[in-house]
């Protein structure tokens, strides 16, 4: 909690003997074959009712016993995690490098009349207040109440944002489009080439588009220069500025500068410095989700998230969700040598999940410092990858199954499709998959059963090697109802809590993000030196080369 290294902790000593005097043992055939119950014991319901959410966590396809389980809830309390949650829920500053408050539990956490948590941070107490606005702009938006600047109702956004300014509202509105508004058409612009915003104005009416500038900061390069181009092609027809106030609202923390932009204040939604961008879907930059599937079911996604907040909270960390993937995660990660992590999502909507905490959980924990300053010995966040089943199965599972990488992977899919088609076939094949593909990688296909089925050919012996699939490969399998507005909070705050507990665990800071810093500030000075070949100095050979040619080349 307070940096200290984990590889320090008595546990994580433990936890190396482990895996080095087990690891022949922990064997999924056997352990499953010499214990009937394993299942029972090693998967865990969450429940809510506000609203309507279950979600079942099956961990026992892991290389797991109770002893190494023991050690990894072990490491947990020595490393104060529970301490440290409950440091991020009164709103201590768990981001000591910014000094912050990390509180993106308070943007779904209801009044404390209404049981939410107390928290006493500045800002907090004008969430409810910011949320009212949204539902009033997006009521107002949806019905055709708001016109456009010729009278003409909305038919068309686009979010204009990077990073988690745009990742979590496409991911989520991808995510729920079942309940959308069919005809409101939503873009997302967020690289600054500019073929992504030409690419999306193609497809739009100046009379009836309305442009949602989200950036936390408001000096996010790419947001602002897609903004500016997006105010000019409007203005284009449009002609007078005045006009901006009906086609242009802004999401940020930095009132000035969205003022200087030309967007009225009235047009601002606001949130504060404790809310990280990859944490902020649930803030204000939540707005396209609003207008996108109406107040009522973004208020359902909030509540969802909050149930896995108190869940989180409350729940001896033997029965807590994140804490168990966390650990779980840990133990790949540290001990197994695991460089990575892959997200499957049997559920089509979800196609964008893995896209979405590829930059939760690597930008919160791509961190190679702890809090007070070393250098850890050791691995922290995972690489985060993945696609949506069963597409990937015909793409990349070749090298889950039979490679020579250990890829820790978890399943997740709803037991009822949204969209029922052709007698619900579809969706039968579909969990049929979800089913096979964990229970293949871990229980593989021996030798012998290969010679059985290839019968005369087995006399080939490479085809025989060819054939067979080690198995033992761990897996999660996350199962719930149906994917509800509800039901993807959950998940997302899920997730979320996960990389926290590893944050807390390896003793990093999960909430900056000075990595990606450095790039943006050499771009900055390039950019100054791209107009004359004489100017380019200060860059390494290689750096200059490149850029001589583009100078030299271009027309
Ligand atoms: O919302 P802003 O301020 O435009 O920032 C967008 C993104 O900018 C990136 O540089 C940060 O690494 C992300 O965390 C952030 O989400």
């Amino acid at each position: 909690m307070d940096g200290k290294p984990a590889s320090q902790y008595p546990s994580w000593k433990k936890l190396e003997q482990l895996q080095s005097s087990k690891k022949a043992k922990l064997v999924l055939k056997d352990l499953f074959a010499s214990d009937p119950s394993r299942f029972d014991k090693h998967s865990l319901t969450f429940k809510s009712s506000s609203p309507d959410t279950e979600i079942l966590l099956d961990y026992s396809k892991n290389l797991v016993d109770d002893e190494v389980l023991s050690a990894l809830f072990a490491l947990a309390r020595e490393a104060n995690v529970e301490a440290f949650r409950d440091a991020m829920f009164s709103g201590k500053h768990i981001n000591t490098s910014e000094d912050r408050a990390v509180l993106h539990i308070a943007l779904r956490n209801p009044t404390p009349e209404k049981g939410g948590f107390k928290i006493s941070e500045p800002g907090v107490s004008e969430v409810h207040g910011v949320l009212n606005h949204m539902k009033e702009f997006s009521d107002s938006v949806r019905s055709g109440a708001w016109k456009g600047y010729t009278g003409k109702s909305i038919d068309t956004i686009v979010n204009i944002g990077i990073g988690g300014s745009d990742l979590g509202p496409v991911m989520v509105c991808e995510a729920l489009k079942h309940y959308s508004k069919r005809d409101l058409k939503m873009h997302f612009v967020s690289n600054i080439d500019g073929t992504d915003l030409a690419e999306v104005l193609h497809s739009c009416n100046r009379e009836t588009t309305l442009f949602i500038v989200a950036s936390k900061t408001f000096t996010t390069q790419e947001t602002i220069t897609n903004a500016e181009s997006a105010k000019s092609w409007f203005l284009e027809t449009a002609k007078d500025k005045a006009h901006v106030a009906k086609h242009f609202v802004a999401l940020s923390t930095n009132t000035k500068g969205v003022t200087e932009f030309g967007i009225s204040e009235a047009n601002m939604f606001a949130f504060w410095d404790w809310v990280g961008g990859r944490y902020s879907l649930w803030s204000a930059i939540g707005l396209s989700i609003c207008l996108s599937i109406g107040y009522e079911n973004f208020q359902q996604l909030l509540d969802g998230a909050h149930e896995m907040d108190k869940h989180f909270v409350s729940t001896p960390l033997e029965k807590n969700l994140p804490v168990i993937l966390a650990l779980v995660g840990i133990w790949y990660n540290d001990f197994y040598g695991a460089q990575t992590q892959a997200l499957l999502p049997y559920d089509q909507y979800m196609k964008k999940f893995a896209d979405y905490f590829q930059q939760g959980d690597m930008e919160s924990n791509g961190k190679s410092v702890t809090k007070d300053g070393s250098r850890v010995d050791f691995e922290t966040g995972p690489i985060i990858w993945g696609q949506s089943g069963t597409n990937g199965q015909h793409a990349f599972y070749q090298l889950i199954h039979q490679g020579t990488k250990l890829i820790p992977c978890d399943f997740l899919a709803p037991v009822e499709t949204l969209n029922p088609i052709a007698g619900g076939k579809h969706h039968e094949i579909l969990l049929s998959n979800f089913f096979a593909q964990p229970e293949a990688l871990a229980f593989g296909k021996t030798e012998q059963e290969v010679r059985n089925e290839l019968g005369a050919a087995a006399s080939n012996e490479a085809l025989v090697k060819s054939k067979i699939f080690e198995g033992n490969k761990p897996t999660n399998s996350i199962m719930f109802q149906k994917l509800t507005p509800g039901t993807l909070g959950a998940l997302v705050a899920m997730y979320e809590h996960k990389i926290h507990v590893q944050g807390a665990i390896w003793g990093i800071n999960s909430y900056d993000q000075m990595g990606v810093e450095l790039g943006k500030v050499l771009a900055k000075a390039i950019l100054k030196q791209l107009g004359n070949e004489k100017d380019v100095s200060g860059h390494d050979s290689s750096t200059t080369g490149l850029i001589h040619f583009y100078q030299k080349h271009r027309k």
